[in-house]
C-alpha cells in the first residue's frame, strides 16, 4: 500500500497548521507514522488521496452511523444550501429539529443548539452552576467532555486533593472547581460530595465511556449517580456526545433507563456537520438567556445546513429503530469472531462492547476504569493498528478510542476485518515475542 500523497500532504500541512492537523486525535501520535489523508467515502468504505480503500471503524469519530454520504443527508444539505448557508436569525428547521429531539428523548423539554460537543458540555456546566448557585463540578478520570478549560483537569496526587490543569493555559483557579472521581466507583463520588458539601453544581459523566476505549457502566453505577445527585441537589449531566442516538433512539438514557437532568449531544445529531446541543428539563433550561440570565450564544448556532443534515439523519433513526437491532447484531458478530481469533493467538485481552461501540484492550485485567484501561499494551496496539491499516482496515489511531460501527457495514466486510485481525494479531504477537 502506497501512501505517497498522504506523506506529501502531511509535510505540506505541517507548514501551515499546528502539527498538520486541526484536531490532535488525527495526528497518529499514539500509533506513530503518517496520518492518512482522505478524499472521499461512501457507506463504510473510505478512500485516501492515494486511492487506497479502507473499511471504516472511525466513522468521523461517531457521526456516520448511517454510513458516509448517506443520500438523505447529502440531499438535505444541497437543498438547504440553495436558500443561503446562514441567516443568523430563526429558521423553521430549528423547531423541527428540537421537536424531533424531544420525540426521541422525552426528558429533553428544551434544547439549545451549538456547534460542537465541547460547546455543549461547557454550556451545560454553566447552566448547572447558574441553576444551583454552586461552583464545583465532578467529572470522571478518563472521561472526555471536549477541550473546555474546566474539563482539562486531572486528579491531584490523592483522590481527594485538588485537581491540576492537564494543559498549559488552564489556570489553577479553574482547576480548583473541577473534582475528579473514579469511573464506576460510587464511593469516590460520595466522598467528594461529602467533602464539598453544598457546593457541587453538577456531576458530568459519559454514561458509556468512549474516550478511554469503550467502558460500560457497571450495574448500579448510573442509578447510584442519579440517587446521589437527588440527595445532594446536584445536576446530573449525561454527556451523550458519543452515545446519543447511537445506543438507542433515546441514547444511553433509554438503554439504561436512567434519566439525567441535562444531556449533551454532538456527532450523530449533526449528520457529520459541526453540531452540538444541550438540553433537559424545562425548569433548568429556563435559566438560559434570553429567558434567564445564564448567557450562552452563537452566531452560527442552529445553522440551516447543519440542522438539515442532522434532521435528515435523526429522522431516519427515528423512523427505523430496527437499525439499532441490526447494528448491535453486527457488533456482537464482530465481537464473537474477534474473541475466537484472540483466543486462538492465546493473547491477553479484554473486549468491551455496548451497542455499536467496541474496544479491545490488550491486557489480562478486567477493564472498568481509567486505571485498568491504562494497563493495555500500547506497543502491541501500535503494531496491530498499522498491520490492520495495511490490510485496508481503518481503526481509531489510539488504543483509548472506541470503534464505531455503521449499519452500512456488511457481514462480508466484518469477515474481511476478522481475516485482517487474524493476520495482524499474528504479526503483533511475533514482534512482541522478539
Ligand atoms: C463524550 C464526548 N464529549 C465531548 C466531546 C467533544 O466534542 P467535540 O469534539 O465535537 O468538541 C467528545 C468528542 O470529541 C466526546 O467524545
Ligand atoms: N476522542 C475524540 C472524540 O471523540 C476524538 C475526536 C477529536 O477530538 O478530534
Amino acid at each position: 500500500m502506497l501512501l505517497n500523497k498522504s506523506e506529501f500532504l502531511f509535510k505540506q500541512a505541517q507548514k501551515f497548521i499546528p502539527g498538520g492537523v486541526n484536531s490532535p486525535a488525527r495526528a497518529f501520535k499514539s500509533v506513530g507514522g503518517i496520518p492518512v489523508f482522505f478524499k472521499k467515502a461512501k457507506g463504510s468504505i473510505i478512500t485516501d488521496e492515494d486511492e487506497n480503500e479502507y473499511i471504516d471503524y472511525v466513522g468521523s469519530w461517531g457521526p456516520m452511523i448511517l454510513g458516509h454520504a448517506y443520500p438523505p443527508v447529502i440531499k438535505a444539505v444541497q437543498d438547504a444550501s440553495f436558500n443561503s448557508t446562514s441567516f443568523g436569525a430563526p429558521t423553521e428547521i430549528e423547531i423541527k429539529m428540537a421537536e424531533l429531539v424531544r420525540q426521541m428523548v422525552p426528558n429533553v423539554d428544551r434544547v439549545r443548539m451549538v456547534n460542537s460537543g465541547t460547546e455543549a458540555c461547557m454550556s451545560a456546566i454553566r447552566v448547572a452552576r447558574g441553576y444551583t448557585g454552586k461552583e464545583k463540578i465532578i467529572k470522571f478520570e478518563g472521561n472526555y467532555h471536549g477541550h473546555g478549560d474546566s474539563f482539562l483537569i486531572k486528579a491531584g496526587s490523592g483522590a481527594l486533593t485538588l485537581g491540576k490543569p492537564s494543559s498549559p493555559g488552564v489556570t489553577e483557579g479553574t482547576a480548583k472547581d473541577t473534582l475528579n472521581a473514579n469511573y464506576n466507583d460510587l464511593d469516590s463520588v460520595e466522598e467528594l460530595l461529602k467533602k464539598n458539601k453544598d457546593n457541587v453544581a453538577a456531576i458530568i459523566v459519559e454514561p458509556v465511556a468512549g474516550n478511554m476505549g469503550c467502558i460500560p457502566p457497571q450495574p448500579g453505577f448510573l442509578e447510584g449517580l442519579r440517587e446521589l445527585c437527588d440527595e445532594h441537589e446536584t445536576v446530573l449531566i449525561f454527556d451523550e456526545v458519543m452515545t446519543g442516538f447511537r445506543l438507542s433512539r433515546g441514547g444511553a438514557q433509554e438503554r439504561y433507563n436512567v434519566w439525567a437532568d441535562l444531556v449533551t449531544y454532538g456527532k450523530i445529531i449533526g449528520g457529520g456537520l459541526p453540531v452540538g446541543a444541550f438540553g433537559g428539563k424545562k425548569e433548568i433550561m429556563d435559566v438560559v438567556a434570553p429567558v434567564g440570565d445564564v448567557y450562552q450564544a452563537g452566531t452560527l448556532s442552529g445553522n440551516p445546513l447543519a440542522m438539515s443534515a442532522g434532521f435528515a439523519q435523526l429522522s431516519a433513526l427515528d423512523k427505523h429503530p430496527e437499525i439499532y437491532v441490526e447494528l448491535e447484531e453486527k457488533t456482537e458478530y464482530l465481537k464473537k469472531r474477534l474473541q475466537t481469533v484472540l483466543n486462538e493467538h492465546e493473547l491477553d485481552y479484554y473486549l468491551n462492547q455496548v451497542g455499536s461501540m467496541i474496544s479491545i484492550f490488550f491486557t489480562p485485567e478486567v477493564v472498568t476504569d481509567f486505571k485498568t484501561a491504562n494497563t493495555t499494551n500500547q506497543e502491541f496496539f501500535k503494531v496491530f493498528f498499522h498491520e490492520m491499516l495495511k490490510r485496508g482496515i481503518y481503526l481509531p489511531p489510539s488504543p483509548f478510542e472506541s470503534w464505531f460501527l455503521s449499519n452500512t457495514l456488511t457481514y462480508d466486510m466484518l469477515d474481511d476485518t476478522i481475516q485482517a485481525a487474524d493476520e495482524a494479531l499474528g504479526i503483533a504477537k511475533l514482534k512482541a515475542e522478539k
